[in-house]
């Protein structure tokens, strides 16, 4: 069906549940009661968190005052010649303005990484047009403040004034909010009654897509033109119908392949999968984003529902027994999948609204650093320029090569299982790590995500500890080419990235899952060898 210029096609086990829980949706007025913010949508024990966090029901309305006040920041910089800005921020911080300016065609740096090469990058380019848009609703984030105090460091050393640069958007009374007005930055405070990755139209999206350039304007009123529909209790509410496909199917099919197939809502997996997997993945339950690019070449599995993301006007239908086919305008499908997750954890009965695990990783990790110690432990052998560790049960057996190691992880994989491959490196220049997906997807023939860390953390993170135990662990860590010490801080950048991959394998292990560590003790050449390990393993 079509309607307004949101449409949702579905075939197959989608279909049914569309047909199923779509009209008890309905009858619970699920739609009304969401856009009139009631917080019992989802049980008492979420009771608490909702009624905090259900404000980005009315965004498209009440964030408009932001629209002049950052157009006239815009234009402030621009006269001043500033014309590049970098984001500096993690999950829902940095995440829509990402998709945002992708797709407008406007180009912005997000710089949401504590890897030191990649932070060296984004500070050594382009400095004296370079305004910086500090990002973190808790305003406690450690990637975060480190990210700000080297830039704060650069523009000194550059003869700049920080405070002629720095943008900072954060909750109110939050302690970045303190510091940062003390010190004399420009402030936007954001709605507190929103959450992190339900974000995107609020000051944390519109904020650095809009300095950026991005018409933030027309993304509120695609949010707008649909909104009315969303609220509405009906069976062709398009926003019901999606979210009953990803929570209503019997039995769940809980692995969700995000297929981009035309859209013209450019890198939209990447924010879909951190509102998925941070908001349904706890409780041992939970819906896993899996971001595949193009269609995927093997059959459709029992455990997996295929969501094509297309163009409005592609009216052919896409292949598959059980699919669901999404198009939108970028500010109507950021609604849409809200609406939708929030249906669809209604009906898998979590709070989408908490990310109860994302802090046991960071616990862990502050705790390694306090320690002063990055990787947890020896390592069980040395091949070439690849240190090899093992997490969680003892499964490497007599593996004494990388290849013979990643064969040991993968036969660790349960039935319905699936494969994360999180890389600490750095997102942009080791870019072509991720092409490793797809020949161990088709190797395995089961799920495969692949996150760059410490981004994933704040997204399929969440997942991996609190959804179902199914998964197993491929970390890719790498000795920086140049680590890079923190203004302030006792440890460097470095030091901080291993503690968080390490805090998150260890977490991950003392959850029973299996973990291989491969750590590059000598970035190009261990990133060479892992690569041709990987080809060679999924090709026998
Ligand atoms: O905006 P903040 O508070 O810096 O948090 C960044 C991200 O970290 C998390 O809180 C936890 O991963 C995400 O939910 C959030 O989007």
């Amino acid at each position: 069906m079509t309607t307004s210029d949101v449409s949702i096609v579905a075939v197959g086990d989608a279909a049914d549940a569309i047909e199923s829980a779509v009209p008890v949706l309905v009858k619970e007025n699920f739609a009304s009661r969401l856009f009139a913010k009631d917080a019992t949508l989802w049980g008492k024990e979420a009771e608490s968190e909702a009624a905090k966090r259900l404000d980005w029901v009315g965004l498209a309305e009440t964030s408009r005052p932001l629209v002049a006040e950052i157009t006239q920041l815009r234009a402030q910089f621009t006269d001043a010649g500033l014309d590049r800005v970098v984001l500096c921020g993690m999950g829902g911080s940095s995440l829509a303005p990402e998709v945002i300016c992708a797709t407008d065609g406007v180009p912005i740096t997000v710089l949401d990484s504590s890897q030191p090469d990649m932070v060296r990058a984004a500070v050594a380019d382009r400095l004296d047009r370079t305004v910086v848009v500090v990002s973190s609703k808790s305003g406690s984030t450690v990637e975060t403040d480190s990210q700000r105090r080297v830039f704060e460091q650069a523009f000194r050393e550059a003869g700049i004034d920080p405070t002629e640069r720095i943008v900072v958007v954060t909750d109110p009374g939050s302690p970045l909010d303190k510091d940062a007005r003390e010190t004399g930055y420009t402030v936007i405070n954001a709605d507190a009654g929103v959450g992190g990755r339900y974000s995107a139209l609020t000051a944390f999206g519109l904020v650095p897509s809009g300095l950026a350039g991005a018409d933030i304007g027309r993304l509120l009123d695609e949010a707008e033109a649909v909104s009315d529909l969303f609220a509405t209790d009906d069976v062709d509410n398009p926003a019901l119908r999606l979210g009953a496909a990803l929570g209503g199917t019997s039995p769940l099919r809980d692995k969700i392949l995000l297929i981009s197939a035309g859209t013209a809502n450019v890198g939209f997996g990447d924010w879909a999968e951190q509102l998925i997997a941070e908001s349904t993945g706890k409780d041992g339950k939970g819906l896993l984003p899996v971001v595949v690019g193009d269609a995927p070449t093997g059959p459709l599995l029992a455990d997996e529902l295929w969501v094509y993301l297309v163009s409005g006007d592609d009216e052919s239908a896409h292949p598959g027994d059980t699919a669901v086919q999404v198009s939108g305008s970028l500010g109507a499908a950021m609604l849409l999948w809200e609406v939708a997750v929030a249906a669809a954890g209604r009906l898998i009965g979590i709070n989408p609204f908490d990310q109860p695990d994302v802090e046991s990783a960071k616990a862990a990790a502050r705790e390694l650093l306090g320690k002063g110690t990055g990787s947890a432990s020896a390592p069980a052998f040395t091949d070439g320029a690849v240190e090899v560790r093992s997490m969680g049960p003892d499964f490497l057996g007599s593996a004494d090569t990388v290849s013979a190691a990643i064969s040991a992880l993968l036969g660790q994989l349960p039935e319905h299982g699936y494969l994360a491959v999180m890389a600490y490196v750095d997102r942009i220049a080791d870019q072509s790590l991720a092409d490793v997906r797809v020949p161990l997807a088709t190797k395995l023939n089961r799920p495969v995500t692949f996150g760059f860390g410490p981004r994933f953390l704040h997204s399929t993170g969440q997942y991996h500890k609190g959804g179902p135990a199914d998964g197993i662990y491929l970390q890719i860590t790498t000795t920086p080419i140049e680590d890079l010490a923190i203004p302030g801080r006792e440890f460097t950048l470095g030091e901080f990235i291993a503690s968080q991959s390490a805090g998150d394998a260890s977490v991950l292990a003392d959850h029973g899952r299996p973990v291989l560590q491969l750590h590059l003790t000598d970035h190009d050449a261990g990133l060479a060898q892992i690569q041709q390990a990987i080809a060679q393993v999924t090709a026998s």
